[in-house]
């Protein structure tokens, strides 16, 4: 998001405006898993200490590619954007080398900066364990990782290159997951009064927050959309540019992206880990609050 271009606060925060921005990172997701997917599993990059003697550090080859990478951009001041967070914890980042850019304030700050509502180590781990095996073809049954042995298939000694589009990846799904901050204060300000009673309620109603802010239709349109999409950018076509039609089941075999991977992973993980960041945000979002402002809201309830 363009949080600098004038725009005002509430076009910022309309569903509309966050919705097209999750749209448009559905293309840069698939773009990069295609990326992605041009390279063999290579597991030994997410084996923790495997490069240890070479590199000196105790993680694995893609966490050291994460610090690395992340050192240099936040020297660039990336993660002083909201809709920024790096997967090397803050603290162990060099501070920017430039001053801060000003930012309007569209988040709720104490619930935005919560810890619970980081998910990366959790989109590393699903990465890491169901998707990079999905697209690699390892374990997913399709032609490419027919063999259970670490043959050439499955590891082809392209560690940097792997890892380069694995960061890559990384940061995309987890600005879309943490893009859930954004709509969560979107709907959270449509209606307090909807949310207030079970963000109050001791503990706090899960269940109920998670209902309210949960849009099958939404997600059914998505999942259709995300498989059309992987369909057109992953398209084959001739020297002459005729399209070659590829079955879909076929695609992932043919060095594009496999359709089912990248549909169950928004279906599994992409759409589920953004609505636990929406109730996570929800739950820390009255913190601090004073109690008129929420009697305030509340009023709104009656009317
Ligand atoms: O668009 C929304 O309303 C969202 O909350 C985002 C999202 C998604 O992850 O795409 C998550 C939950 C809803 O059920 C629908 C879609």
């Amino acid at each position: 998001m363009n949080f600098t271009s004038g725009a005002d606060v509430p076009e910022l925060l309309s569903l509309e405006n966050i919705r097209g921005q999750l749209i448009r990172l559905e293309d840069t997701i698939i773009f990069l898993l295609i990326e992605r997917a041009q390279f063999a599993f290579n597991h030994k990059i997410y084996e923790a200490g495997a490069f240890k003697d070479e590199i000196g550090f105790e993680g694995s080859w893609l966490e050291w590619f994460l610090f690395e990478t992340e050192s240099f951009h936040a020297k660039a001041r990336r993660f002083t954007s909201p809709d920024e967070h790096p997967f090397t914890p803050l603290d162990r980042l060099p501070k920017p080398i430039i001053k801060p850019l000003s930012f309007p304030s569209l988040l709720y700050q104490p619930a935005a900066s919560h810890p619970s509502v980081n998910v990366n180590s959790r989109i590393l781990k699903f990465y890491v364990e169901h998707i990079v095996p999905g697209i690699t073809g390892v374990g997913n049954g399709s032609a490419k990782g027919k063999s259970k042995e670490v043959g050439k298939d499955q590891d082809d000694g392209n560690y940097g290159s792997a890892a380069t589009r694995d960061v890559e990846v990384l940061q995309a799904l987890s600005r879309r997951i943490h893009f859930g901050m954004f709509v969560s204060e979107s709907k959270f300000l449509s209606a307090p009064h909807d949310f207030i009673p079970h963000i109050l309620s001791n503990p706090p109603n899960e269940d109920a927050l998670a209902g309210l802010i949960t849009k099958p239709e939404v997600e059914a349109k998505l999942l259709v959309r995300l498989a059309n999409k992987a369909r057109v950018y992953g398209c084959e076509m001739d020297a002459d540019g005729r399209v070659v039609e590829v079955p879909d089941e076929e695609m992932g075999s043919r060095g594009k992206i496999d359709l089912k991977a990248v549909v169950g992973m928004y279906r599994d993980w992409v759409i589920p880990l953004t609505k636990d960041v929406e109730v996570d945000y929800l739950i820390h979002r009255l913190d601090g609050v004073p109690q008129t402002q929420i009697d305030e809201w509340m009023k709104g309830a009656k009317a």
